[in-house]
């Protein structure tokens, strides 16, 4: 139990009037209980050598039916305000599926929900530990109104605070061994059953008679055989109703895990100290051959494009045309890492002729937002058939630290037993800092995708930025450049109006020389 944690009297918890008055209005449809919100971003949760190094803050809520397990969950997270991505993970979406005779003993309410058999809490567990260790999970979707598991699944994954919340929360001890923090939340059972009947009638499709019937055969006697007696195990106690106060306490203990965790991952794969020059004089930059690039031959007809794309003046539809120019031989080039086998087809003309066929089974892109939308359209034009997903990543104008904000995988990528036999084309403008690239292939492995299956596409590499870390972490990558730039300095970039520069001098930023500018604001803007 965290010792800065006392549990909170009962008496506070219990003493309640019965009054169904503090439930406000409830939707008329099934609310979505397993959600993800995301209100800052997600920082780093790896080291500079790739590994990850924090796992999500896991909060066990258990309780009775109706206590308000899930009004505690939502609450926690109106109250931390601006967190990084927080997800609800809820039991309700693991009772197991019944067979056809099962759900029609269900529909005369003779099915007993309440017993832990009813639920798969060896999935629940395994779905937790997935997202816990920051992978992703393909969670089961049910239906009260059917009392049936549903075809579909839904998709989980980037949560650094994790609320899970059901009646038998605190039952399994795999589960317990799961949680940072463990809650119980005690009600009265007045209320309980008060509370349940509304929202059984309102959001589950049920009658009144058949609630009453449940709750006296199955509910109430698990609630005290099985619910109630896991109390034990908490962390807290928090009361049913009127419990702000306990709210608070619990908001305020997962910022203080929150900021322990925090993991400053920019100034580690910051620019200067890459600069270093030795007593010799000679500078400590990696050799180009060692970063182990793919470069494009530098043959006059790409030093063309480059330089027209490198020039402040090039008007924006020239430069649009020449990205998708250079996008279009990058890609191409990037097949190279592909697999391939020997394949013989028969020609117009009746003569066999051995060549090549691709040979990976699964292939996708991902764009980096925004400036990796600079190769979308090169990467379209040679295999406009496979999917494109995308990730957003900015940095913190504060910290600086990317965020990952959102993350849109094809479903080769979000499936994992698909995503070991994926290879994917990371498409973005730059490699500079490589912190957005850094936090890119960390998701990508997250899911299960083979480091020597990503062939990162760009157009330029600066070779005093973070390529040598980046590499140095995922060595079996691939990295397919039209050319390398030699410096990463911190410059201002000019005309740029905005936050802390209302005249438009400039802003401080880190700038790729000779580089390109701000490729995405050249070719969206
Ligand atoms: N502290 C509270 N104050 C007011 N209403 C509450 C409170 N806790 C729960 N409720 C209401 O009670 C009902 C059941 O709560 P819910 O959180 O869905 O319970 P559970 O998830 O434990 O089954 C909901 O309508 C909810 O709005
Ligand atoms: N088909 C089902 C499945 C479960 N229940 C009841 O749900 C209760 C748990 O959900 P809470 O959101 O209230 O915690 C549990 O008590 C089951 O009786 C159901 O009615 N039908």
């Amino acid at each position: 139990m965290p010792d800065e944690f006392m549990k909170i009297s009962e008496s506070l918890s219990t003493t309640q009037p019965f009054n169904v008055s503090d439930s406000p209005t409830l939707p008329t449809l099934q609310p979505k209980k397993n959600t993800v919100l995301i209100s800052h971003g997600r920082p780093p949760w790896y080291s500079e050598d790739g590994h990850r190094i924090s796992d999500a803050f896991v909060i066990g809520v258990a309780g009775g039916s109706g206590s308000g397990k899930t009004h505690v969950a939502r609450e926690i997270i109106r109250k931390l305000g601006s967190v990084p991505t927080v997800t609800i993970l809820s039991q309700d979406s693991f009772y197991k599926y019944l067979e056809p005779e099962e759900q029609a003993l269900a529909h005369a309410n003779k099915h007993d929900f309440d017993h832990p058999s009813a639920l798969d809490l060896d999935l629940f567990s395994k779905c937790l530990a997935d997202l816990k260790h920051c992978k992703q999970s393909n969670i089961p979707v049910y239906s009260f109104a059917q009392h049936q598991r549903l075809p579909e699944k839904k998709y989980l994954y980037g949560a650094t605070i994790i609320i899970a919340e059901g009646i038998m929360a605190l039952v399994d001890p795999a589960l317990r061994d799961l949680y940072d923090l463990k809650v119980f939340v005690q009600c009265d059972s007045d209320l309980m059953l008060a509370r349940r009947l509304r929202r059984d009638v309102k959001e589950r499709g049920r009658d009144v008679n058949g609630i009453l019937d449940q709750y006296l055969r199955y509910v109430k006697p698990s609630y005290d055989n099985f619910v109630r007696p896991t109390s034990k195990y908490a962390d807290i106690i928090v009361p049913g109703s009127n419990n702000s106060v306990a709210i608070d306490l619990i908001c305020t203990h997962i910022r203080q895990k929150f900021d322990e965790r925090t993991n400053k991952f920019r100034p580690k794969i910051a620019i200067p100290h890459l600069h270093f020059t030795s007593l010799s004089g000679t500078s400590t930059l990696e050799s180009v051959e060692d970063l182990d690039l793919t470069i494009l031959p530098q043959t006059p007809q790409i030093q063309g494009i480059l330089t027209i794309l490198r020039d402040k003046t090039c008007p924006r539809q020239d430069f649009i045309f020449f990205s998708d120019r250079l996008s279009t031989i990058l890609v191409e080039h990037a097949f190279q890492h592909l697999p391939y086998i020997p394949w013989t087809v028969t020609t117009p003309v009746g003569v066999d002729s051995t060549g090549k066929k691709l040979d990976a089974q699964y292939l996708c892109g991902v764009v980096i937002q925004r400036s990796g939308g600079a190769l979308e359209k090169g990467f379209k034009r040679v295999i406009n058939t496979v999917p494109l997903g995308s990730m957003l990543i900015q940095s913190d104008s504060k910290s600086a630290e990317p965020l990952l904000l959102q993350a849109n995988l094809p479903l080769y990528v979000r499936l994992r037993h698909l995503a070991e036999d994926t290879y994917v084309f990371v498409l973005d403008a730059q490699i500079g800092t490589a912190a957005a690239a850094f936090m890119s292939i960390r998701v990508l492995l997250d899911h299960g995708i083979r480091e020597d299956h990503i062939v990162f596409v760009t157009f330029l590499v600066a070779r005093g930025g973070g390529v040598s870390i980046l590499r140095q972490a995922f060595p079996l990558m691939k990295i397919v450049c039209a050319a390398v730039d030699e410096t990463m300095q911190e410059g201002w970039l000019e005309g740029y109006k905005g936050e802390g520069n209302p005249e438009g001098v400039g802003r401080k930023v880190w700038l790729m020389k000779p580089g390109m500018g701000q490729i995405g604001d050249r070719y969206y803007l």
